[in-house]
């Protein structure tokens, strides 16, 4: 090899890191300038202390102020701004009226860089690893069945006569109503596959469909209903189901648990809303809080994150010279 040759070999090179982004990631959902940054920041740390192989994406919308995005980068996060979508005007009550900014969730189905993502909302924490759920089929929209016995739900049928597909033979769905209602999944957290004609399509149909209580949630659940498939609760366990269908939940089993039941959010924890002192309750704020407060999950940057990697030279500078060779100048270290 020609000296010059051996000399350029010899430099720690601009290892640059392969091209291909991660196919695969977690994305939440961040809005406003409110306690909500606390959640993310729960949620990604709890996705590091299952020691995920995913980044978290935070698709953040304008309103979220420079300092929350700052933070959430210090915690490894890949901060995304993405624009509002509004539903068409309307005189729905939402059930919380701040749903309607969970339109905006819509906006993660153009995150085409990645083959397939988990989304999981702000108020969700992950105790044990589940990228397995990336290895799902494609196709399908991945899902936990939510439960219409929370009076957030009182506007409905189903609550009406006391129905829930959490235990379809305690009160049956009536004959003389027709069908029952198709699978309802809790749009907290679901498996998707994001895809420009599936975004667009949803931009679409959104402009043309009236809202209704549980905002972009029924929405979702409209959109997907031929290719939901309903994945076990242990993903997503969705708080009232320990009062209302304790028979479906096996505590030690669950992995996700999603702090949507009203004054649950941990961050903003009081203990004095209904079902709020519960034992069970109490140890899941405490669980989540064990995570937010462990600074030994805080975010490290990898030594020399994104710089060149030098090439290791040392075996083929020791053989070189054990070869007389050539005198040699190494470059300086790119750190
Ligand atoms: O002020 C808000 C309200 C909601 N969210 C995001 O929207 C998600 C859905 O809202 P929420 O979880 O409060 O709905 P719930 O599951 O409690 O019905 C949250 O988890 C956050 O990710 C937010 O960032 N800021
Ligand atoms: O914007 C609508 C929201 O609807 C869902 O929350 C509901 C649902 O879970 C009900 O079943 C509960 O009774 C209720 O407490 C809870 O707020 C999603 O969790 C959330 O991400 C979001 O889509
Ligand atoms: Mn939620």
């Amino acid at each position: 090899m020609a000296p010059e040759l051996l000399q350029s070999a010899m430099k720690p090179v601009g290892f640059t890191k392969p091209a291909t982004l991660p196919s695969r990631a977690y994305v939440t959902f961040l809005a406003g300038n409110g306690d909500y940054i606390k959640g993310v920041v729960g949620l990604a740390k709890g996705l590091r202390k299952v020691k995920t192989a995913y980044p978290l994406v935070v698709a953040v919308l304008p309103d979220v102020p420079e300092e929350h995005r700052r933070i959430l980068e210090s915690q490894g996060c890949l901060v995304r701004e993405i624009e509002p979508v509004y539903p068409p005007e309307n005189q729905t009550q939402f059930a919380m009226a701040y749903y309607v900014i969970n339109y905006s969730k819509l906006r993660i189905w153009e995150f085409v860089e990645y083959s397939k993502m988990i989304y999981l909302d702000g108020d969700i924490q992950v105790f044990e690893n589940i990228d397995h759920l990336f290895d799902l089929p494609d196709g399908y929209l991945y899902a936990v069945m939510d439960c219409f016995c929370e009076k957030t739900w009182s506007h409905t049928a189903q609550y009406k006569i006391g129905y829930c597909q959490q235990c379809p033979d305690r009160v049956k769905w009536p004959a003389e109503m027709g069908q029952p209602p198709s699978l309802y999944f809790n749009a907290g957290m679901f498996v998707f596959e994001p895809s420009v004609s599936t975004y667009h399509d949803l931009l679409k149909t959104v402009k043309i469909t009236p809202p209704t209580s549980f905002a972009e949630q029924d929405f979702l659940n409209m959109y997907f209903k031929d290719i939901y498939k309903p994945i076990p609760l242990v993903y997503n366990l969705v708080l009232a189901m320990l009062w209302r269908h304790p028979e479906n939940v096996e505590l030690d089993e669950v992995k996700v648990v999603h702090y949507c039941a009203a004054g649950s959010k941990p961050w903003r924890y009081t203990g004095k809303e209904e079902n709020m002192q519960r034992e069970d309750i109490k140890m899941l704020v405490k669980k989540w809080w064990d995570i937010y407060n462990d600074e030994s999950l805080d975010y490290k940057k990898p030594a020399g994150d994104g710089d060149a990697e030098p090439v290791k030279l040392q075996p083929f500078i020791a053989a070189l010279s054990e070869a007389g060779a050539l005198q040699y100048v190494t470059a300086p270290s790119a750190a």
